[in-house]
């Protein structure tokens, strides 16, 4: 289980999460949608260590998260794999779609082996693709990309953050094919940030929601939803 709890994160003076608690178990999609601006990708890139809160805790498989970005355990970092909206933020420019994916184990001192081809495939990357940079590919190719970086190193949470916004709808539909079928196989837990209500509705096993005025939780569906003490 990944869990955040009493989560508060401020941006100069305004609380953007106000004491909000979220679990999420493996081996389900938990889709998390709310309106504009109430604090949905904060909370992703928290739970992702990412970013430091103001108060609250993160534990990850019942071990507290001692630090925040790089003062968190390498180990638990690479348990938790965050994608982003927009792929040309992710990504050096300068990188070709190989290097890209094979980025986490270049960190991690591993040798590609096979992987990096395996999961490319999976994503539906073939042929000369592999070899073009950022700028020589589609939005689509690089989010594609970007997913098969996020599971070189088969994390055990996976939070996609509007992670098929902009996307065409078959390329929509191959990247949630991919993340399901990686569910399955590792029992992976996935964090599925939307506003689309219709894609959390056919992706997610259980829904939640935060709502705009200071984050507090309303819970429309039967399990995990972001709870506040206040
Ligand atoms: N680095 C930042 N500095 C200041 N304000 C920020 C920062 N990041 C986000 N915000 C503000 O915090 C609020 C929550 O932002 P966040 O991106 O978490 O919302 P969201 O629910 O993901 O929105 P959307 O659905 O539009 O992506 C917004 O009002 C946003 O403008």
């Amino acid at each position: 289980m990944l869990r955040a709890h009493d989560i508060t994160v401020r941006y100069g003076r305004r609380t953007v999460l106000d004491r909000v608690s979220f679990d999420l178990p493996p081996a389900t999609v938990v889709g998390l949608g709310g309106p504009s601006g109430c604090g949905k990708s904060t909370l992703a890139r928290v739970m992702a260590m990412m970013l430091r809160p103001a108060g609250g805790s993160l534990s990850l498989d019942g071990a507290p998260v001692p630090g925040w970005r790089q003062r968190a355990p390498r180990a638990m970092r690479t348990r938790v794999a965050l994608l982003y909206q927009q792929p040309r933020l992710a990504v050096d420019p300068k990188l070709r779609l190989r290097e890209i994916i094979a980025e986490p184990l270049a960190a991690a001192g591993r040798e590609p082996g096979r992987l990096v081809e395996e999961l490319a495939a999976e994503v539906g990357l073939t042929g000369d693709l592999m070899r073009r940079r950022p700028h020589e590919v589609s939005d689509g190719q690089l989010q594609r990309a970007c997913l098969a970086r996020a599971l070189t190193l088969e994390p055990g949470y996976l939070i996609c953050d509007e992670m098929t916004t902009m996307l065409d709808a078959s390329t929509q539909a191959h990247l949630v094919a991919v993340v399901n079928a990686y569910r399955d196989r590792t029992g992976a837990g996935v964090l599925a940030v939307s506003h689309d209500q219709a894609l959390l509705e056919r992706w997610a096993d259980s829904r939640a929601e935060l709502t705009g005025a200071g984050s507090r939780p309303v819970t429309p569906s039967p399990s995990p939803a972001p709870r506040s003490r206040s």
